[in-house]
C-alpha cells in the first residue's frame, strides 16, 4: 500500500497570494459527497447554514472555552432553519474525550425529546467533533451531524473525512466510528482567538500532509511557516484548503481506512503511545503527533527507504513550528506495548507508516530493536 500523487490546486503561487476567499472543497465517497466550505467570516454568512437537513431541533455541543466566543453567533445563524436550538456543554480538553462526555450529550437530547431529525452541530476543536461525531453515529442509531471546526488542526483534519471516537484508558480513539457529516464548515476568522500552543499543534497536522502526499507543498510550508505562525490569512486559507483536498481525496479512495487512508496516520504510532502514556492531555494531540513524526522520520532513513537528509529537515520544521521534538522517556518497552494496541498492528505486530519518497508514504513493520535504538536517540 503506498500513496500516488495527491491532485494539485491551481497554482501554489497565485492560491497563496490570492486574497483569502470562500473555498468550497468537495469530497466525494461511494455513499454520499459533502462539501467543506473555507473561508472567513463564515459564522456570519447566511449562505454557509443553507440547505442543510430539514428538522425541528437542532443541539449545538460546544465547550466552556469555546461556546463564549462563537455559540451565539452560530446560534443566530441556525435560528433562521431550526425551530429550537439547543445548546450542551462539555468539559473541555483530551481528558474529557471519554464515555462520561458523550452522556451529556445523550441526556440533553433525550430529556429534550430529540427525535431522529435532529441535527447535532459540532462547534470546536476536534474533541469536540470526534464526541460529537460519535454522539450523531449512536444516537437512535444515527442522526446527521455539521462540523464546525475552531482550531487549525480541525479545519486541516479532524473535521473532514468522519473518523469519531472517544479515548479509551488504553488505547487512543478506541472507541468509536466511521460516520461522515453533512457539512464542514471552517470559518477562518475564529483561528484568531486559538492560543499560540494550539495553533502549533494545528501545524504538525499540516506538515503531515507534506511528506505523505505532496513534497511540493511540504516546500510551500518550510517557505510561508512563518507567514502561518504569524496567522497570516492568506496563507492559512492557502494551508487549510491544500490540507484538505488531500485528506478529501485520500478518504475518497478509502473512506474506512483498508489500505491508503493509513498514510494520514504518520507519526500517529508512536504520537498515540506518546499520548496515552503520559495522561490524555499532558501532551496534545499535535504536539505528539510533531514528535512522532521525527521518530517515523528516523525509521524510515535507518530502514533504507529515504536518505539520511530527510531527518534533520523535517525535524527542523517541527521545531521551527514550535512544537517539541524529544520524545519523553517512557522506556522502549513501554511503548512498544502501547503501540501493540495501535489500530494498525496486526496479530501483535506493530506497523509504521514511513516515508518512501518525499510525497509518498507506506506501511512497514520494523524489528522491535531497531524502533528501540530509535527511541533510545530521541527521548529527553
Ligand atoms: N477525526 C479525525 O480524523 C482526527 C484527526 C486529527 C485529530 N483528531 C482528534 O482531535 C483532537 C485534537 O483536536 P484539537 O487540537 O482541536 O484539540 P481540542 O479540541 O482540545 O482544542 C484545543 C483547545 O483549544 C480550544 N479552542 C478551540 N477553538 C478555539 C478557538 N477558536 N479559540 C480559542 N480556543 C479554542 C479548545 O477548547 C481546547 O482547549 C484529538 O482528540 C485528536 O485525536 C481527530
Ligand atoms: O483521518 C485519518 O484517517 C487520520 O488518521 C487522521 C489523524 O490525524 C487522526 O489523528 C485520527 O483520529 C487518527 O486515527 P486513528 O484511527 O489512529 O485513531
Ligand atoms: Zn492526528
Amino acid at each position: 500500500m503506498t500513496s500516488s500523487t495527491a491532485p494539485t490546486s491551481a497554482s501554489i503561487a497565485s492560491s497563496a497570494t490570492a486574497a483569502p476567499a470562500l473555498h468550497c472543497v468537495p469530497i466525494a465517497l461511494d455513499q454520499r459527497s459533502y462539501d467543506i466550505h473555507i473561508g472567513p467570516g463564515l459564522l456570519d454568512s447566511a449562505q454557509s447554514w443553507q440547505g442543510l437537513p430539514k428538522a425541528a431541533c437542532a443541539l449545538i455541543v460546544s465547550n466552556e472555552v469555546v461556546a463564549p466566543l462563537y455559540l451565539e453567533r452560530l446560534r443566530l445563524q441556525l435560528a433562521a432553519h431550526y425551530r429550537r436550538v439547543e445548546f450542551v456543554q462539555l468539559p473541555d480538553g483530551e481528558s474529557h474525550k471519554d464515555w462520561a462526555s458523550l452522556n451529556l450529550v445523550f441526556d440533553h437530547l433525550l430529556a429534550q425529546a430529540a427525535d431522529r431529525k435532529t441535527v447535532l452541530f459540532a462547534l470546536g476543536g476536534g474533541v469536540i467533533g470526534d464526541m460529537t461525531g460519535f454522539a450523531a453515529s449512536i444516537y437512535m442509531r444515527g442522526v446527521p451531524f455539521v462540523q464546525v471546526p475552531t482550531t487549525l488542526l480541525a479545519q486541516v483534519d479532524s473535521s473532514v473525512g468522519g473518523k469519531t471516537a472517544i479515548n479509551h484508558p488504553l488505547g487512543k480513539n478506541m472507541i468509536g466510528a466511521f460516520y461522515q457529516p453533512e457539512r464542514v464548515v471552517a470559518d477562518l476568522d475564529t483561528l484568531d482567538t486559538l492560543p499560540q500552543r494550539e495553533l502549533a499543534a494545528g501545524l504538525a497536522e499540516v506538515i503531515k500532509y507534506g511528506p505523505i502526499a505532496d513534497a511540493e507543498f511540504l516546500a510551500w510550508i518550510e517557505a510561508n511557516l512563518d507567514a502561518l505562525l504569524a496567522r497570516d490569512k492568506r496563507a492559512l486559507a492557502y494551508a487549510v484548503k491544500r490540507c484538505c483536498e488531500i485528506k478529501a481525496w485520500v478518504v475518497g479512495q478509502d473512506e474506512r481506512e483498508q489500505g491508503l487512508r493509513a498514510i494520514l496516520n504518520f507519526g500517529h504510532t508512536f504520537g498515540h503511545a506518546i499520548e496515552t502514556g503520559m495522561g490524555y492531555g499532558a501532551w496534545l494531540h499535535g504536539e505528539a503527533v510533531g514528535c512522532g513524526m521525527v521518530l517515523a522520520a528516523d525509521l524510515s532513513v535507518r530502514k533504507g527507504l529515504m536518505p539520511p537528509e530527510f531527518l534533520p529537515r523535517l525535524r527542523r520544521l517541527i521545531e521551527r513550528a514550535g512544537l517539541p521534538v524529544q520524545a519523553p522517556r517512557l522506556g522502549a518497552e513501554r511503548y512498544l506495548e502501547l503501540m501493540r494496541v495501535d489500530k494498525k498492528a496486526e496479530a501483535g505486530e506493530i506497523r509504521f507508516v514511513l516515508i518512501e519518497s518525499l510525497g509518498r508514504a507506506g506501511m512497514h513493520g520494523a524489528p522491535d530493536e531497531l524502533v528501540a535504538a530509535v527511541l533510545s536517540d530521541h527521548c529527553g
